[in-house]
């Protein structure tokens, strides 16, 4: 009685009641912890896994990493403490004391080692300290790929990164929501969607043997995994303004270049009260950079484990972005004798304008309406094109896109592609707004941060075609 009220009457009590500071979960400490503020000369005691074992005479030296950071612990062990179970990639429990060694270098001494976990190299581990592994071997091993280096260095940036992306919508005053997975609309209307049916249920079962379409069976309409969350953030921004969403999305194009994925996950946001494509590459642009400094105080050793070249940042980090035309674009590349077809844009000619631009991202803007979606504005000066953007940068061509949205009910209206997306007609007719916005891969970006040649080692299980084995 006496907390509920103290709580209501005076909300401070409960931090001193409930403090979280004080409830311990561990009996040992984390890596990172332990090199960031070492207690020299406290008995500390570490988990983890043995990254390198180096015996020498009186004495084995083990390299400890618990995947918390980039570094390792080293851990002195006296050599009547080694027993045959302690091998590299086994796990361990160690108890000892913190010292320094005569360099300065924070390490172990051991008083007790526990095997937690032994690992019979020879039983077929994969993996092993002398060896520099390929990235595409390792991808041979995704169960076991995150005990590597290379993989763990990437997943820690990952984290930060999306971290520092919400830190830095949070601080543009935009609220995160959640967008479905399972919808019914097709967003960019590629035609390069999942279909999602109930695998097994009775209906279904009654509906193929009448022989019947199934697809609708379970919703009542077809269900797809979601393309792009866009149409619903741009129904919450008609109600709460500033809105984005990090969430899966899946697209089944059926490729299995270094820069696609089946499942990605895309950071969309979508902007209130825009009315320039100039505030949304500000907007963008200044997420850029604010990932790539953070990521860089945040995981410096991590980059520097992924490619040495990341110990000095990129040269763009310090200009602005480029902005050119379609039509600036399509002229440079004809002059390089890289023609420009029906279809737009290719990869290899992405690629290209970032080089002519030496290295600098560079916003594609005013697209030709044919090659953009429907939902796009067309440029008031141009029915023929529409105020939408392409952002490419090096190692990935394009990053980001997006556009101002159609806000004309009748425009839309002619260019909706089914009755279906009625609802999204619909936000055009009750206090509607002018919005804009786009959608960053994740996976993307992370090449780009870190860079990382292939999309497929930038998240812990990537699915490609022919791909979904666990
Ligand atoms: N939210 C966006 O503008 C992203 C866009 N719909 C896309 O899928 O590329």
């Amino acid at each position: 009685m006496w907390f509920k009220n103290a709580v209501t009457r005076f909300p401070q009590a409960w931090f001193k009641v409930c403090n979280v500071k004080s409830v311990c979960f561990r009996n040992y400490s984390v890596i990172s912890a332990v090199l960031e503020k070492p207690n020299i000369g406290d008995d500390t005691e570490v988990k983890g896994w043995v990254r390198n074992l180096r015996v020498m005479k009186g004495v084995v030296f083990a390299d400890v990493s618990d995947g918390s950071c980039a570094q390792r612990l080293q851990v002195v062990i006296p050599k009547d403490l080694k027993t045959d179970a302690l091998t590299y990639g086994s796990s361990v429990h160690v108890s000892g004391k913190l010292s320094k060694t005569p360099k300065g270098q924070v390490e172990l001494v051991a008083n007790k080692v526990r095997v937690l976990g032994e690992c019979v190299v020879l039983d077929g581990y994969p993996f092993n300290p002398r060896t520099v592994h390929p990235p595409e071997y390792m991808r041979q091993f995704l169960h076991l790929r995150s005990r590597t280096n290379y993989i763990s260095a990437i997943l820690r940036v990952r984290n930060s990164v999306t971290r520092h992306i919400h830190d830095y919508f949070a601080s543009h005053n935009y609220i995160h929501i959640n967008t479905p997975i399972l919808t019914s609309n097709d967003c960019e209307g590629a035609g390069e969607v999942f279909k999602v049916q109930p695998d097994s249920s009775a209906t279904v079962k009654a509906m193929m043997q009448e022989g019947k379409d199934t697809d609708s069976a379970y919703f009542g309409s077809k269900t797809f995994l979601s393309v792009s969350g866009q149409l619903h953030l741009e129904a919450v921004c008609r109600g709460m303004g500033n809105v984005y969403t990090l969430g899966p999305t899946f697209r089944a194009e059926n490729s299995r270049s270094r820069l696609h994925l089946s499942e990605f996950y895309m950071l969309e946001a979508e902007a209130a009260f825009c009315d320039s494509l100039d505030q949304l590459q500000d907007l963008i642009e200044g997420l850029l950079k604010h990932v790539l400094v953070q990521t860089r105080s945040s995981n410096e050793a991590d980059l520097f484990i992924i490619d040495k070249a990341n110990a000095s940042p990129p040269l763009w980090i310090d200009k602005k972005f480029i902005t050119l035309s379609y039509d600036e674009a399509r002229n440079i590349l004809e002059k390089k004798q890289l023609n420009v077809t029906e279809e737009g844009i290719n990869k290899e000619q992405e690629l290209a304008l970032v080089e002519y631009c030496n290295g600098t991202p560079v916003f594609v803007v005013r697209w030709p309406k044919n090659l953009k979606s429907f939902y796009m504005k067309e440029c008031a000066d141009d029915n023929s094109k529409v105020e939408a953007l392409d952002l490419l940068t090096p190692i990935t061509g394009e990053v980001v896109g997006g556009s101002l949205r159609e806000d004309d009910y009748e425009k839309l209206k002619q260019k909706l592609p089914s009755e279906a997306l009625n609802w999204y007609l619909e936000l055009r007719k009750f206090g509607n707004i002018p919005t804009g916005g786009f959608g960053l891969g994740l996976e993307r970006l992370l090449q780009v941060v870190c860079s990382v040649n292939n999309i497929k080692d930038t998240l812990p299980f990537p699915r490609w075609p022919h791909n979904c084995d666990m």
